[in-house]
């Protein structure tokens, strides 16, 4: 086997060989696999076990700076024949998906790296909930990634058009694809949403039937679940993130269902547009909308044209990401200093844009 052909096919793109080549003495790879702090990872020679190196550990400043599955790392042997590898450095993400650690009050954990799109996986029973639903888009919308809903188990969901329109009109303009285990044609449309070369996450309640999915994407039982019951319920859990290579040519990850996605950091102009322009169109320049509602959004809620529940939802939803009381600019600012953390904060992040700025005129 052509062993460059493994690497290049898990969406090694250019912007990512050419950082690796600044290091070559080391090896790039794709991690497909984690459990606690072992990853698998796919090289150009093959497969290898890793784990982060004692410089990396130290240097990382909270758990969003360690490696994910998704992530293109380097390495310092590229198989197993020398032992376990030692991952030096996470190549720059394109994306992150990332949300507040269980049990702290602002560190960030990433879910995954690189991923083109997220399909936030509701199964059309108990678990359809559009409040849910907004807390995903803002963490999504937040990443890099697109979000696409995907509604499973549309053989057992009650009231199905009216879930749609209400999904449909919080979404603003996102993808819903429905699928069944009962209907192998629903995973033909979805197989084609994935295009070549594209990395696609499923997030989602645990039981919605993310791994039954992947196994209907892959056409075969890679992932073990229980069996099918027209009741919808059941159980086998996911325990691992797991990135698997689609017949397509594209790319899958499963995760286990997340039974908290508390935000850390969100994006709330994208997710609440609505409610954000009738907040600006508010006549009261000095109405702060992050707790109050404004006139304008009043105005829309006592019209029917906005309902209290999404609104709460969004004051509910600003307060937990800590951005509450901020206007656009602040929150932006807050953003850019964790990004540029390591090397002191939003001083630094300017002179970074500003150098940037002028490499492009
Ligand atoms: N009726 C019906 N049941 C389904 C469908 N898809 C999955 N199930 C069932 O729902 C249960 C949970 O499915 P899983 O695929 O394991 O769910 P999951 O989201 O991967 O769950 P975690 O691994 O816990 O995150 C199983 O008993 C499946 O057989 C569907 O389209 N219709």
């Amino acid at each position: 086997m052509n062993k460059t052909y493994i690497l290049n096919h898990l969406g090694f793109k250019e912007s990512f060989e050419e950082q690796a080549k600044a290091h070559p003495n080391l090896y790039p790879g794709r991690i497909i696999e984690q459990a606690r702090d072992k990853y698998r990872v796919v090289t150009h020679f093959g497969e290898t076990i890793a784990e982060v190196s004692g410089k990396f550990r130290y240097e990382a400043l909270e758990a969003a700076d360690f490696p994910s599955v998704g992530d293109f790392v380097l390495l310092d042997r590229p198989t197993e024949d020398a032992g376990t590898a030692q991952i030096q450095q996470c190549l720059t993400r394109q994306s992150a998906l990332i949300r507040k650690a269980a049990g702290t009050t602002h560190e960030r954990q990433i879910i995954v790296a690189n991923v083109d799109k997220v399909f936030i996986c509701m199964s059309l029973n108990e678990d359809f909930n559009l409040r849910r639903a907004e807390r995903y888009l803002a963490l999504v919308w937040d990443s890099g990634a697109v979000p696409t809903f995907v509604l499973t188990k549309t053989d057992i969901a009650q009231d199905l058009e009216k879930k749609l329109e209400d999904l449909q009109q919080i979404s603003l303009g996102v993808d819903i694809l429905m699928t069944s285990a009962y209907d192998e044609d629903s995973y033909l449309s979805l197989r084609e949403y994935i295009k070549q070369e594209e990395t696609v996450v499923l997030v989602g309640s645990s039981g919605v039937g993310k791994s039954t999915l992947i196994n209907g994407l892959l056409a075969k039982q890679k992932l073990k679940t229980n069996g099918l019951r027209h009741d919808g319920k059941g159980r086998h859990t996911t325990t691992q993130r797991q990135l698997f290579k689609l017949p397509s040519g594209g790319m899958i990850i499963d995760t286990p269902g997340l039974r908290e996605v508390g935000l850390e950091q969100a994006n709330f102009s994208e997710t609440f547009s609505d409610i954000v322009e009738l907040a600006s169109c508010c006549k009261f320049s000095d109405c702060s909308h992050g707790n109050e509602p404004g006139y304008a959004v009043q105005e829309a809620i006592e019209q029917g044209q906005l309902s209290q529940e999404r609104f709460s939802n969004y004051q509910k939803l600003i307060k937990e990401a800590g951005y509450d009381g901020m206007n656009a600019k602040e929150i932006e600012r807050r953003k850019l200093d964790t990004m540029f953390k390591e090397v002191g904060g939003m001083k630094n992040a300017r002179k970074f844009l500003k150098k940037k700025d002028k490499r492009v005129y």
